[in-house]
């Protein structure tokens, strides 16, 4: 079974919009899991510039499927991830004004922070997470720091899927291959949506969780959140026995 985590970052993008608490991304974590969603993620940006140090403390009562805090491991981050206790933190790249995830990590460049944060982590316990491009090298290396799962960042499928979608998706394929054989879980996320989901799920092996925000916030403006839950989880559907 594949597990849907939803991103509700882009629910407190619109939230910060006014100075409100309109719409409240505690309430919109409690229906998404009144809904059937497996777990909440958010992305916490050092500008705050959507999901705020504050909500990510108020998300981790309310939060009752999986908690998946992601980011950048600065100082602050790791404080902040060991006082709330997600029970999963998946680690990013991402520059401090990044305008959205762009890369997965050189694995091998940050091997030693990467090492020492994963422990902080572990000891704490907490699943950890490393974001990966679909390259066997890095997962291997991911692996090394004792991590309990890789994420792939989808976005390069997403583009790719149009034009031709057996050739996006093979290196996904390959890549969670790589990531089982180490004794790594995979996760997935970037993205992903409507139109190129249920074939990811079909085509990639051993696929844990997806993580999906940008694309499942706009589905749910157009169809409402319980269509669009719905909507997402049939893509997610384990495929019928063969006869
Ligand atoms: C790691 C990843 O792919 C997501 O967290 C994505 O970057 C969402 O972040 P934004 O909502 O800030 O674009
Ligand atoms: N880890 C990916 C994520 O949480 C959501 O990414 P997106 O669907 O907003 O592109």
């Amino acid at each position: 079974m594949t597990n849907l985590s939803v991103n509700i970052n882009k629910v407190a993008t619109l939230r910060n919009s006014r100075g409100e608490n309109m719409p409240d991304v505690v309430r919109f974590a409690i229906e998404c899991e009144k809904l059937g969603v497996n777990g909440i993620t958010v992305h916490p940006r050092p500008d705050e510039r959507h999901i705020r140090r504050s909500d990510v403390i108020q998300l981790r009562p309310a939060v009752k499927t999986e908690f998946n805090i992601e980011g950048y491991p600065s100082a602050e981050f790791i404080k902040l991830v060991l006082t709330v206790k997600p029970e999963q933190v998946t680690l990013v790249p991402d520059a401090p004004d990044a305008l959205t995830s762009s890369a997965g990590w050189d694995v091998g460049a940050n091997m030693e922070m990467l090492t020492e944060t994963v422990e902080k982590f572990r000891d704490a316990g907490i699943r950890t997470s490393i974001f990966v491009d679909p390259d066997p090298e890095a997962i291997k290396l991911a692996a090394k720091t004792g991590a309990d799962r890789v994420e792939l960042y989808t976005k390069p499928y997403a583009d790719a899927y149009a034009s031709d979608r057996e050739a996006a998706v093979a290196p996904f394929v390959e890549a969670s291959r790589a990531a089982h054989g180490c004794g790594l879980g995979v996760n997935a996320g970037h993205d992903l949506s409507l139109a190129n989901l249920a074939f990811f799920h079909e085509r990639v092996p051993y696929l844990n969780e997806v993580s999906i925000g940008h694309a499942l916030i706009s589905d749910a403006l157009y169809l409402g959140l319980p269509a669009t839950i719905a909507a997402y989880r049939e893509c997610l559907r384990p495929a019928a026995p063969a006869e």
